[in-house]
Parts: structure tokens; C-alpha cells; sequence
């Protein structure tokens, strides 16, 4: 299973409590991260290869391995409240999910729900 993890600034700290909170479900995981979302994971304990930070390009290549298919979740708790500058990359991610039907959870409500489906409910 390999699965991406982004994070809007409002919401890294939330990102590396779920993905902690999580670890037990995603021992066997490849997780792959924007350049920021994964230095906060990794100083939260978790192994994660790091793209570009996403305003730099790392939600388009993480786009990219949708696109490719070589990706089966991707969680990306956005801020709803910020504006990005890179807008248009967040889109396109997130419309390429659509397009190749890739499981995309946007909050931490839908992503528990998204790892308890492949994993089962831990407590
Ligand atoms: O901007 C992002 C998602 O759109 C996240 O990028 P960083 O993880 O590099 O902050």
C-alpha cells in the first residue's frame, strides 16, 4: 500500500497525530509526503519519502504518481480557511483522484474512515 500524506500548515500538527495515532495500521505502508508535511513526520517517528513542498511543486508530483496509478490512497488534509498560491496544483490533484478513481480523503474524519475500511477499526 503506498499512500500520500499533505498537509496545509493549519493542519500538520493534526496530520502527524492521525498518522501517529494510525501507525499501528500502516507498519507495512509506503507513505510519500509534500517536502514540509513529511519533515514534520518524520520528527513526529514516522519513515516517509519527501517530494517537493507543495507551493515548490510537490502536490504535481505527487499528482503525477496518481496520474500513473502508482498510488492507492491519498490524504490530504487541506485548511479550508488559508488561500494557497498554488491553488491550480491543489486542483489538479485532487481532479486527477477523480479521474483515476485514487481514494482521496480531505479531513481527518473522512481518513479514519477511509484506514478503519482497509484495516479495520483499531479501538
Ligand atoms: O502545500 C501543500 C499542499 O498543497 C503542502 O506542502 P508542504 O507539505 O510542503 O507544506
Amino acid at each position: 500500500m503506498k499512500i500520500a500524506v499533505i498537509a496545509h500548515d493549519g493542519m500538520k500538527a493534526e496530520m502527524v497525530g492521525f498518522l501517529r495515532e494510525n501507525e499501528d495500521k500502516l507498519v507495512g505502508a509506503e507513505l510519500v509526503a509534500t517536502g514540509t508535511t513529511g519533515s514534520h513526520a518524520e520528527k513526529g517517528g514516522l519513515k516517509v519519502h519527501k517530494f517537493l513542498s507543495g507551493p515548490m511543486g510537490g502536490d504535481a508530483q505527487i499528482a503525477t504518481l496518481v496520474a500513473e496509478k502508482k498510488l492507492d490512497l491519498v490524504l490530504f488534509f487541506r485548511d479550508p480557511l488559508g488561500k494557497h498560491a498554488h491553488e491550480p496544483d491543489i486542483q489538479m490533484l485532487m481532479r486527477l483522484c477523480d479521474v483515476h478513481n485514487i481514494p482521496l480523503a480531505t479531513n481527518p474524519a473522512g481518513a479514519q474512515l477511509l484506514l478503519d475500511g482497509l484495516y479495520g477499526k483499531s479501538k
